[in-house]
Order: structure tokens, then C-alpha cells, then sequence
């Protein structure tokens, strides 16, 4: 572990993009979504709340209809007209193996559109499609089949349990296969960009673990990399990998803060990222 930095608030404080006097919503960074299906809507409203109450200048979320109804029912600061953003966020709530044509096409504009990606769960398939950096967001699971996908053949196949007995090394393993930066979930998140930095994120409960936890990780990231696009332009992967290690920590501190020692859903998550993120610019001040 000696080659891992830990990542903790001091180093999140320095993360976080506080708006200007001179700021307006477009300076600040529009974050672009295609999340969600007719399946899973709710992990577009998910994504959308996490990267809403993380901070961003504006959201474009540009999924299907079923999801985007629901992600306007609820959030109706959010944009469905499509136009031009500072980040990506792709893949939650959908399904690789079950992809509608239209979703196809909304995924393949955005990973041709040259701006940095966020790429989770059911686009991660596509992740060698990408025409800007784009850092992943699997759990063991999704990595064991990102990862069996580049086998050669059978027997050099990774499985979920290799991952979860050493995954540490799967994440180095990865970032430096797919030449992607890697943030691989779970009770220590570790974040790697090939060939650069290695972080290992332990900030928040097991109370984590519950369904769209991951969802809202995907939403606090999308909005950390649509507000440092000048950051990302300068320093590529090393600029990703520390908004992948922010946003791990902000979602660990926030799932600390909704549970205090209790269960929590995943909107409980979301409610606590303004005080977290508040808390990093008092610290970073
Ligand atoms: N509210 C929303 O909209 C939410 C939407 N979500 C979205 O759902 C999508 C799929 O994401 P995921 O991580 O659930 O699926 P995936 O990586 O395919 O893993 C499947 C593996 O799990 C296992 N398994 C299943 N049940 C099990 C059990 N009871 N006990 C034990 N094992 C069990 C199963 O094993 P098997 O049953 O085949 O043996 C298989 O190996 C994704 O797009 C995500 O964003 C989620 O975020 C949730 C909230
Ligand atoms: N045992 C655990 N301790 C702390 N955090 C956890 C634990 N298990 C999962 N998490 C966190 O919860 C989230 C779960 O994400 P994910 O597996 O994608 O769930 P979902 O697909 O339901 O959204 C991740 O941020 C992960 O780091």
C-alpha cells in the first residue's frame, strides 16, 4: 500500500471550483448527461441530484424520455436542450446489453464530442470509443467484465472474485490497460491514472453500500469535472484522477454525515452534499 496516498480534506479543500463575482452558469461549467432507461429511470434522478448538489453552472441531461421526464419532475433547473458542455456523464441506470438504437446515438455524440467523460455502468463497453480523457467508475463487478472483455481468450479472464481479493492491483492493472484514469468503488475506492497518481479513498460508512449510492458517486464527479475543464485541459488524467479522489471523498463525508451510525438510502446522500462541500471551502479559506 506503500505506493497509494491516502486523500483526505486538506486535499479535496483544493478541488472545488467556488464561483466568482464574475461568474455566470456557462463560466462556471455545464455538465452534459445520458443516463437511465426505461428500466432504470431512477439513476438518472440520482445522478442528476448527486452533480445538482455538488455544484454546477447548468445540466443538459440529454437520456431518454422516460428518465428525463422524471429527472424534470424533480429537478426542474435542469436543461433538456441539447447544446455545448464542459463534461460527460454516461452510462448510469442503462444497459449495455439491451441498448435502443436512440440511446446508441445519444452515447456516440457524446463520447465524439471532445470534451472529458465520466463513464459508469452501462456505457463503460464503449470506453475505448472515447475522444477526450475519460476516468471510469465500475465496481468490481463491472471491472471484472470490462476487463474480461480485453482478454484474449477465457483462461486470461479476470473474474468479480480476483477483483474483490486484491483490488488494488486490478485498478493499477486497468488504468494502465485501458489508458483510462480508473475510480474502483467500494468500502476503500481506489483511483488511478495510467501511469500517474494512486489514491485510496476511505471516508465512508458500509452504510454506503445500498442501491444508487454508486448513481449519486457518478452525479458529485460529473459536476467536479464540467467545473474544472481548464484543469483537465492542462493536466489530463492526473487533473481526473484528483476530481475522482474529491469526489469519493465528498460522497464517503456526506454518507457519513446522513447516517451517524444509521441506515441511509441514496437520497439522503444527496441531501448532505451542500454541507460537505460548504465544509471544503471553509477548510480550503
Ligand atoms: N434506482 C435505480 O435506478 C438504480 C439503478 N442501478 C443501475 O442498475 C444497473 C445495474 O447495476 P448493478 O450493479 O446492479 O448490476 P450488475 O453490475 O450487472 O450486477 C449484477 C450482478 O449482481 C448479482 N446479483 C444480483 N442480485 C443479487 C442478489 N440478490 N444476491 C447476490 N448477487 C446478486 C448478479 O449475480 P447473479 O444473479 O447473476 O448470480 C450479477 O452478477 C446499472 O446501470 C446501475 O446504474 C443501480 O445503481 C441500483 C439503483
Ligand atoms: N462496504 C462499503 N463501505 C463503504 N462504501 C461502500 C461499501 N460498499 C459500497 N460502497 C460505496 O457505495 C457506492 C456503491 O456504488 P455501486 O456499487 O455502483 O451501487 P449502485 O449501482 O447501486 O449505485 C460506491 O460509492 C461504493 O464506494
Amino acid at each position: 500500500m506503500s505506493d497509494w496516498q491516502s486523500w483526505d480534506e486538506r486535499d479535496a479543500a483544493a478541488w472545488i471550483a467556488v464561483p466568482q463575482e464574475s461568474s455566470d452558469k456557462y463560466s462556471r461549467g455545464v455538465l452534459g448527461v445520458v443516463t437511465g432507461s426505461d428500466r432504470y429511470p431512477g439513476a438518472a434522478v440520482l445522478g442528476v441530484e448527486g452533480a445538482s448538489r455538488t455544484g454546477v453552472g447548468m445540466i443538459r441531461y440529454l437520456g431518454a424520455d422516460r428518465p428525463a421526464e422524471q429527472v424534470m419532475r424533480r429537478r426542474p433547473e435542469v436543461v433538456t436542450a441539447p447544446g455545448r458542455v464542459q463534461g460527460w456523464l454516461i452510462g448510469s441506470g442503462m444497459d449495455a446489453a439491451s441498448r435502443p438504437a436512440d440511446d446508441a446515438h445519444r452515447l456516440r455524440s457524446a463520447l465524439r464530442d471532445g470534451t472529458p467523460l465520466v463513464i459508469d455502468a452501462g456505457a463503460l463497453d464503449l470506453v475505448g470509443r472515447a475522444s477526450a480523457p475519460v476516468v471510469v467508475t465500475p465496481h468490481f463487478r463491472e471491472l471484472a467484465t470490462m476487463l474480461a472483455a480485453g482478454a484474449d481468450d477465457d483462461s486470461d479472464a479476470v473474474t468479480a472474485d480476483d477483483i474483490a481479493a486484491d483490488p488494488a492491483a486490478w485498478a493499477v492493472r486497468a488504468a494502465e490497460s485501458l489508458g483510462v484514469t480508473v475510480l474502483l468503488k467500494g468500502h476503500t475506492t481506489y483511483v488511478v491514472a495510467p501511469g500517474g497518481p494512486r489514491y485510496a479513498v476511505t471516508a465512508g460508512p458500509a452504510w454506503l453500500a445500498t442501491a444508487g449510492s454508486g448513481d449519486v458517486l457518478g452525479g458529485v464527479l460529473g459536476a467536479l469535472v464540467a467545473t474544472h475543464a481548464r484543469e483537465i485541459d492542462e493536466d489530463g488524467h492526473a487533473a481526473l484522477a484528483a476530481l475522482a479522489a474529491t469526489a469519493a471523498w465528498i460522497h464517503g463525508r456526506a454518507g457519513e454525515r446522513a447516517s451517524d451510525g444509521g441506515p441511509i438510502v441514496a437520497l439522503d446522500i444527496v441531501g448532505e452534499l451542500p454541507g460537505v462541500v460548504r465544509e471544503l471551502v471553509r477548510a480550503a479559506g
